[in-house]
C-alpha cells in the first residue's frame, strides 16, 4: 500500500494536510490521479483514509447495500440536522429516500419540465441579444445563472431571478459552501470547532458565505410555510415533496403561483421566442437522441462534475480490496475522475472524447461509470440534471452557430479538452466566452 505523501507510512499523518492543501489548491481529482499512476490501485491520503482505483472496488464499497456507511467526512454537509445526502445513520436514510423517491422519478421530473422551459426561454432571450450585437458572451455564467433559477423554481417555487438580472451577486454562496464543508470533512475531529469558530472569523468571503446560507435557509422555510397556507397546482419538487410528506395537499388550480406561473408563460410568448418552432427542447424528444445522450455520457467520463471521493467505512470483519486487506473502521473511497481515467477499464483511448464508445452495444463499461456515485446513496436528483443538460444542449446547438471567441476560427471539434479546477467539485477553469449566431 502505498502513501500518497510518497514519503513512508511514518508520516502518514501529513498526508492528511497533503490533501488539504491540495483540495485548496484546486486541483482535487487530478492529483489523486497523479497518486495513483504512481502508487498503484490503493493510495493511503490521510491517516485513515485509504483511497482505491479499482474497478471490481465499486461493487465492494458501493454496492454491498447498508454494509459500507458513509464516514465521518459527511457530518461536514449535515450543518443543522441530518440532511440525505449526508445523514451517516442508515435508519434515517432510507425512511427519507423512501419519502422523497417519487418526487424525483422520472415522470415527477416530466412534470417539472414547464419551469425548466420558462428559464430555458429567458436563458435564450438573453443570448440571442448577444447573438444580435455579435457580441462575445460567457456561456459558463449565463448557463449556471439557468441552472440556478431551475433549481429556485424546483426547489423554491420561485426563481432567484438571476437570469433576469444576469447579476453574479445574486447567486447563492454553493461554492463557498461546498468548499468549505469538502475541506473542514477531511479531518472530520475539527468540524465541531469549526462551526463555532467560523462566525468570528474576519474573512470577508467566510462572513458572506455564513449570511447567504442563513438568508438560503430562511427562504426555504418561508417558500414551504407560503406553500403550505397557499395550496398551488404547481408540480415542482416543492409542492411534491410537501405532497408526499402529507403535511399539506390541496389541487385547486387558482394560486398566487399558477397565476405568476401563467403570467410569465404569457411575457415569454409575447417575447415571440419560438419564430421556428420549439426554443426550449422537450426532454422527451433529446432521449430519443442517442448520439447527444453518448456525448453527455463521454462528458461525464472525461470530466465529471462531483469528484469528491465518497468515502465509506469498511464494515467490522474488515474487507478486501485489490488483493489488500483492509482492516474494519478503515475510511475506504473512489473518486470518480480516477476511476474514469482507469487505463485497465477504459482502454488506451482513455483521454480521447469518443462518444461512439457508449454507441458499441458491446462496450459494457457502464458499471465503472459513476458521475451520480453508486449503490443506495447515489444521486437522487440524476433525473432532474440529466432532464437539463440535455434540454441545454439540444436547445442552444439547434439555436446557434457557436464558436470559441478566444480563438476565433476554432470549432468545439477541433479545441481541446478545456482545463478544470477543483476542490471535489469540479468546474471550468475560467470563463467559456463564445460567439453565438442565430441559426
Ligand atoms: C450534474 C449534476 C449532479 C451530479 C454530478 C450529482 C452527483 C451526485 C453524487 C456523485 C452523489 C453521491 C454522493 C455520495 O455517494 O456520497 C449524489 C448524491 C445526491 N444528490 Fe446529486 N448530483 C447532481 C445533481 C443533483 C440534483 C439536481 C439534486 C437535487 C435536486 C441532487 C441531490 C442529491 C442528493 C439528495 C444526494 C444524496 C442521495 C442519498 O444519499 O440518498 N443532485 N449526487
Amino acid at each position: 500500500m502505498a502513501d500518497g505523501s510518497g514519503n513512508g507510512l511514518t508520516i502518514a499523518e501529513l498526508a492528511e494536510k497533503t490533501v488539504v492543501e491540495e483540495a485548496l489548491l484546486s486541483d482535487y481529482e487530478h492529483v489523486l490521479l497523479a497518486l495513483h499512476r504512481k502508487h498503484g490501485k490503493i493510495v493511503r491520503i490521510g491517516p485513515n483514509h485509504i483511497n482505491i482505483s479499482d474497478a471490481s472496488a465499486v461493487k465492494t464499497v458501493y454496492g454491498s447495500g447498508r454494509n459500507f456507511k458513509k464516514s465521518s467526512f459527511y457530518d461536514a454537509f449535515t450543518a443543522l440536522r441530518p440532511n440525505l445526502f449526508g445523514t451517516r445513520n442508515e435508519e434515517i436514510h432510507s425512511a427519507r429516500r423512501k419519502a422523497v423517491a417519487n418526487s424525483f422519478s422520472a415522470q415527477s421530473v416530466a412534470s417539472m419540465e414547464v419551469y425548466m422551459d420558462i428559464c430555458m426561454h429567458k436563458l435564450i432571450a438573453k443570448l440571442d441579444v448577444f447573438a444580435e450585437q455579435r457580441q462575445a458572451v460567457d456561456l459558463k455564467k449565463w448557463i449556471s445563472f439557468f441552472l440556478m433559477d431551475v433549481l429556485g423554481e424546483l426547489a423554491f417555487s420561485r426563481p432567484f431571478g438571476v437570469l433576469e438580472k444576469g447579476d453574479e451577486a445574486l447567486m447563492p454562496p454553493t461554492y463557498e459552501h461546498v468548499l468549505l464543508a469538502t475541506l473542514s470533512g477531511q479531518v472530520p475531529w475539527c468540524i465541531p470547532y469549526v462551526r463555532k469558530v467560523l462566525p468570528y472569523v474576519p474573512i470577508p468571503s467566510l462572513s458572506r458565505m455564513i449570511k447567504e446560507r442563513d438568508h438560503l435557509r430562511q427562504m426555504a422555510i418561508e417558500s414551504v410555510e407560503k406553500r403550505i397556507a397557499t395550496p398551488s397546482d404547481r408540480k415542482d419538487l416543492l409542492g411534491r415533496l410537501i405532497e408526499e410528506c402529507e403535511t399539506g395537499q390541496d389541487s385547486k388550480g387558482t394560486s398566487m403561483d399558477i397565476v405568476d406561473v401563467q403570467t410569465e408563460a404569457f411575457e415569454i410568448d409575447a417575447l415571440d421566442l419560438r419564430p421556428e418552432g420549439t426554443a426550449s427542447y422537450p426532454f422527451q424528444e433529446t432521449n430519443q437522441l442517442s448520439y447527444l445522450q453518448a456525448v453527455v455520457t463521454e462528458g461525464f467520463r472525461l470530466n465529471p462534475v462531483f469528484t469528491m471521493a465518497l468515502l465509506r467505512e469498511v464494515p467490522k470483519g474488515g474487507t478486501v480490496i485489490a488483493g489488500e486487506c483492509i482492516p474494519e473502521g478503515t475510511d475506504v473511497s473512489i473518486c470518480n475522475h480516477v476511476l474514469h481515467h482507469d487505463e485497465q477499464v477504459f482502454g488506451p483511448s482513455l483521454e480521447q472524447f469518443d462518444p461512439e464508445r457508449w454507441m458499441d452495444a458491446e462496450y459494457d463499461c457502464t458499471a465503472y461509470l459513476i458521475p451520480f456515485g453508486s449503490g443506495h446513496r447515489a444521486c437522487v436528483g440524476r433525473n432532474i440534471a440529466t432532464a437539463e443538460i440535455q434540454k441545454l444542449v439540444v436547445s442552444l446547438l439547434a439555436r446557434y452557430d457557436i464558436t470559441l471567441a478566444d480563438a476565433p476560427g476554432t470549432s468545439f471539434e477541433q479545441s481541446t479538452m478545456p482545463p478544470t479546477r477543483s476542490f471535489g467539485v469540479a468546474d471550468l477553469d475560467g470563463h467559456l466566452t463564445v460567439k453565438l449566431k442565430r441559426r
